[in-house]
Formats: structure tokens, C-alpha cells, sequence
């Protein structure tokens, strides 16, 4: 049994008279991993900056853990445990990878720098620092800096940083997206092992990529939930398939 963690209700983002997205109802389970698809156009991107609250609703609301935090800003939401890859958790290009995820660390653990001066607590951020760059396969590339790295290796940089801050939910936009074959595999497998002992929504544009890596699939279109369900219900859905045709469900890169 899980509880729901994230709950969006009615949902509801208007653009200039535009609906973007509409009355959308969305319910993560906590300790899973959950996948938002649809094609171009469907609305993930404005979800996914709904659930941030780098965006205000039109309507509806947004729950975590039981908490309303439809009027909060981005950065309390994220001390709440909610936090967003890539946007908060920025690297720096010519910090090495050893460096990055140390300044997010520190970043973490707030402007105490008198915390960090204490020489055991230098010794426990590069500990910790390293135990991370280990978790995302890094290690190889400690002294490289981010500009260094190859562009798979960069997306496991960020998620490095992200994790750095110890989210409840981490949310991921398109972590797969314009990657090989090869990249796919190893942050996939990445994305399943961080999903140990958090919850992770992401926002995919494939069906195909988070077949095997999410429990839950949400598919938009034109704003609305289409369908949600395990991959297997998902994907026989007929409006799905509708949905995909000339896109390719199966297709590989990102349109
Ligand atoms: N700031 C905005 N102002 C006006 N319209 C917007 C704005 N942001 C998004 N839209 C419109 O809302 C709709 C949903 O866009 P959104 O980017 O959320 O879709 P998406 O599913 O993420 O698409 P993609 O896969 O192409 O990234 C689109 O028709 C888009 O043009």
C-alpha cells in the first residue's frame, strides 16, 4: 500500500483565454515512480511548472503530503522536500564534478558557513560528496569538470546535485531526453536505484523510454488526463495509441 505524497486537484492553467491545462487530477504514491508522457503540446511542461510552483494555477490545487501548497514559492517548496532537477540544483560548467556536487551539498545545508569551517565537517561533506558521485556512477570522473563531461554523464551530474538536497519527490523533466541508446540504459537504471527510498515524477515525451521504469504512466492530451495506469494497461489504451500515431510511440528521440 502507498499513500499519496503529491496530489494535484482540478488542476487548471489558463494562457490569454488558452487552456493549457485542464482540471487535471493526479495522484503520486509515495515510494514510486511515476511518469508523465504525452505528445508536443499536451501540457506536461505547464504540469510539471504547476507542481513546482513556477507557475500559477488558474484553478485547482496541489497537495503535498496532505499540505496545501497551491500559494507557496518554488524555493519553500522545495525546502518541503518537493524539489525539481535541473533548475534548482544548477552546475557549474567548470566546477569539476567533485566541486558541484560539494557546493550543493553546502548549499544544503544553508549559508552556515561556520558549520562547514569545523575540519570534521569538511571530512563529512567530502564523504558524503563522494558517496553521491559513487551513487550516479561518477566516480571515474571526480576530477573532470561538468563542461568535461559527456552529455549522459552531465544528466547524472544534475541528478548528483539534485540529490544532494535529499528530496522527499524529485521531480525530473525529460531526464531521458536526447540520449543514445546506451545513455537511456544507465539513467534509467540510475533513475530505478535513487527511487530506492524517495518518490520521482518525471516528464517523458515517450511512452517507450519509461515503459519499464515507471509504476504509474500519466498521459496527456491537449490538457487533459487521457489515461494513467501501469505501462501495460497504458499502452493498449486505444485513444493512447491515437494520441501517438505519426509521433511513434515507439520513437527515440524527442520531437
Ligand atoms: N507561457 C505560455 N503562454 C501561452 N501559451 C503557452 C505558454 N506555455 C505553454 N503554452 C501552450 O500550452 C500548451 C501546452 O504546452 P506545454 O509546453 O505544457 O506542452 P508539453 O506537453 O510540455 O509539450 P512539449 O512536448 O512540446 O514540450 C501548448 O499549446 C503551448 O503552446
Amino acid at each position: 500500500m502507498h499513500d499519496t505524497i503529491l496530489e494535484a486537484v482540478g488542476l487548471t492553467k489558463e494562457f490569454k483565454g488558452f487552456t493549457a491545462v485542464k482540471e487535471v487530477n493526479l495522484q503520486v504514491r509515495r515510494g514510486t515512480i511515476h511518469a508523465l508522457i504525452g505528445p508536443n503540446g499536451a501540457g506536461k511542461s505547464t504540469v510539471f511548472n504547476l507542481l513546482t510552483k513556477f507557475l500559477p494555477p488558474t484553478a485547482g490545487r496541489i497537495l503535498f503530503k496532505g499540505r496545501d501548497i497551491t500559494a507557496m514559492r518554488p524555493a519553500d517548496v522545495a525546502r518541503l522536500g518537493l524539489v525539481r532537477s535541473f533548475q534548482i540544483s544548477a552546475v557549474f560548467p567548470h566546477l569539476t564534478v567533485l566541486e558541484n556536487v560539494r557546493v550543493a551539498l553546502q548549499r544544503h545545508q544553508g549559508t552556515s558557513f561556520h558549520f562547514w569551517k569545523a575540519e570534521s565537517s569538511l571530512h563529512a561533506l567530502h564523504e558524503r560528496a563522494t558517496a553521491l558521485i559513487e551513487a550516479v556512477n561518477l566516480t571515474p570522473w571526480t576530477g573532470h569538470t561538468a563542461a568535461e563531461l559527456p552529455y549522459g554523464r552531465k544528466r547524472a551530474l544534475e541528478i548528483a546535485t539534485t540529490l544532494a538536497l535529499d528530496p522527499e519527490v524529485m521531480l525530473l523533466d525529460e531526464p531521458l531526453a536526447g540520449m543514445g541508446h546506451e545513455d537511456i540504459e544507465r539513467t534509467a537504471a540510475l533513475i530505478k536505484r535513487v527511487a530506492a527510498d524517495r518518490t520521482i515524477l518525471m516528464v517523458e515525451h515517450n511512452l517507450s523510454v519509461v515503459a519499464h521504469l515507471s509504476d504509474t504512466i500519466t498521459v496527456l492530451r491537449r490538457g487533459e488526463v487521457l489515461a494513467e495506469g501501469p505501462y501495460a494497461v497504458v499502452s493498449r489504451n486505444a485513444e493512447v495509441m491515437e494520441a501517438y500515431m505519426g509521433t511513434g510511440t515507439h520513437g527515440a528521440g524527442h520531437a
